[in-house]
């Protein structure tokens, strides 16, 4: 967190708070999920589910990518 200025909220989850941020020395701008700590493996778990639809996708896509490389 020390590597990002933060900046007023711009949401709310069920557990978490988002804040704009910006990467310190940059002016490149993110969204900070900041979490109650008692929360946090539940909010982190929750993030790494993808839809299923969004896997389909992203493994179309490198397959294509594998294929056009092997041309
Ligand atoms: N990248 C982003 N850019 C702008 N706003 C965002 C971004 N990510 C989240 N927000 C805002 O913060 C709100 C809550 O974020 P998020 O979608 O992570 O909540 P959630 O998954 O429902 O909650 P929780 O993680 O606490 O269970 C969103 O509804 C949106 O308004």
């Amino acid at each position: 967190m020390n590597n990002f200025h933060v900046y007023e909220a711009i949401g709310r989850g069920k557990h978490s708070t988002v804040y704009k941020g910006r990467k310190k020395k940059s002016i490149e701008y993110f969204a900070v999920k900041s979490v109650d700590k008692s929360q946090r493996s539940k909010v982190l778990n929750e993030d790494k589910k993808l839809p299923e639809n969004s896997i389909h996708d992203l493994a179309y896509d490198l397959v294509k990518a594998l294929q056009c490389r092997n041309l």
